[in-house]
């Protein structure tokens, strides 16, 4: 087994460029963590991750595979790194990678800077990738460094839109029933063909759903039931539910999951899972202003006029811009009200560099100045502030 560069096997602590971001984060996880205890009446249990990410995305037609291929210029497995990570209850990350990738993975877990991963060899199958996840984290293997989990919870590398409710939930059924998985409605119903390519039988769809990840089990009872499934299993199934089932004799809690969970699988599904990260980092627009009364006035004005423009996008108002950074919003209208240079934009820029939030998502920054232009140059004033831009991108009206 292999360490990620950047994490080790078991560093809880965020980066330090990130802290403020993966705090907040983190104080967000251990509230929802006391959820265990609250509604399923239970301790928090010990969770690991296991990711397999061995495969070669045939469907997707295109020589890399799909979890290495950039959405908005970062690989999709960094997403789903990213979603996983958020949640500080995850102790351990085990991502299954194959001996090719290696090192394009290391490379990724130290440019976006993803802690908690542990790096593995996958397997020929997605069956014999997730066994060899589930061993870097078994006592009974030699050379194991890490602990055993209580619950695992196991999800494709190729599903980035995984939410903490849905993690939680599986968790908390997994501690209960044993197993545990997310489901969704079928969206075309199930047909059977014969070897005539008839149609032999069709399913009654409402009664159908249709199996996704995330999936969490009692890692012992994941575990054993890889270690007594048949070769046929490994190389052929395609269900983790099952063999818990079959081996362990363990019958899943199914949870709904949301409409998002979905596998990026064609290539389409690239443009699809692009526009979502775009919807979700505009979701948040904040007008950043001073509690000056002229800058205050013009900066409320702007505000309401675009609560009324965007209606479906929240505006925020914002002097903390610490906090609003470690909150995550990645859009900014800064104001600079009758003053001679763009201090608040060069401040703001100044946080954003700091606060490293670019290297997760493009970071846009319009900036506002109302002044007499007569007094200094814009373009001088200008200059000054392109030196920080960077990926930011600034506009200036
Ligand atoms: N030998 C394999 C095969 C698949 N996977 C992983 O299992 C997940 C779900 O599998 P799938 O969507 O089928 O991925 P691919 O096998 O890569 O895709 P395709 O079937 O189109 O080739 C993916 O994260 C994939 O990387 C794996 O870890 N090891
Ligand atoms: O669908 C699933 C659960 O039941 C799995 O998520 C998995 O993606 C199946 O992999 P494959 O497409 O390789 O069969």
């Amino acid at each position: 087994m292999e360490s990620g560069p950047s994490g080790g096997s078991r560093p809880a602590e965020p980066g330090p460029r990130l802290r403020g971001l993966r705090g907040a984060d983190a104080a967000a996880s251990a509230s929802s963590l006391s959820r265990f205890g609250a509604e399923a009446g239970c301790r928090a249990p010990a969770v690991a991750a296991v990711l397999p990410a061995g495969g070669s995305g045939e469907r997707m037609g295109v020589p890399t595979p799909k979890q290495f291929c950039p959405i908005l210029e970062r690989p999709l497995i960094s997403y789903t790194l990213q979603a996983l990570e958020r949640v500080s209850w995850i102790k351990d990350i085990i991502v299954a990678v194959t001996g090719e990738n290696m090192e394009t993975m290391k490379g990724i877990i130290q440019r976006y800077q993803h802690k908690r991963i542990s790096l593995v060899e996958a397997g020929v199958t997605r069956h014999r990738s997730i066994f060899n996840g589930l061993k870097a984290l078994a006592e009974d293997q030699p050379n194991c460094r890490l602990s055993k989990p209580e619950v695992v919870i196991i999800h494709d590398a190729v599903r980035p839109f995984v939410e903490e409710d849905v993690l939680l939930n599986v968790v908390t059924a997994a501690q209960e029933h044993g197993a545990s998985g997310a489901i969704r409605p079928l969206v075309s119903t199930v047909i059977s063909p014969s070897v005539d390519s008839c149609l032999d039988h069709s399913l009654e769809r409402a009664r159908y759903r249709a199996s996704e990840m995330p999936q969490a089990f009692l890692f012992d009872v994941i575990y054993e039931a890889y270690q007594q499934c048949s070769d046929y299993d490994l190389e052929f199934g395609t269900e983790c539910l099952h063999l818990a089932l079959k081996y362990s004799h363990i019958k899943a809690k199914l949870v709904e999951g949301s409409p998002d969970l979905w596998k990026v699988t064609y290539k389409r599904d690239l443009y699809a899972a692009e526009s979502i990260i775009k919807e979700r980092i505009s979701q948040q627009v904040c007008v950043v202003m001073d509690t000056k009364e002229d800058e205050e006035h013009v900066g409320r004005c702007l505000e309401e006029m675009l609560k009324t423009e965007l209606n479906h996008i929240k505006v925020t108002s914002g002097q903390d811009l610490q906090q609003i950074i470690v909150e995550q919003c990645y859009n900014f209208v800064c104001m600079n009200v009758m003053t001679s240079d763009f201090e608040k934009t060069q401040r703001l820029l100044n946080m954003l560099e700091e606060s490293n939030l670019s290297i997760l998502y493009p970071v846009v920054v319009i900036s506002v100045h109302f002044l007499d232009y007569e007094s200094v140059p814009f373009g001088q004033k200008m200059e000054k502030v392109g030196k920080n831009v960077g990926k930011i991108v600034c506009s200036v009206d």
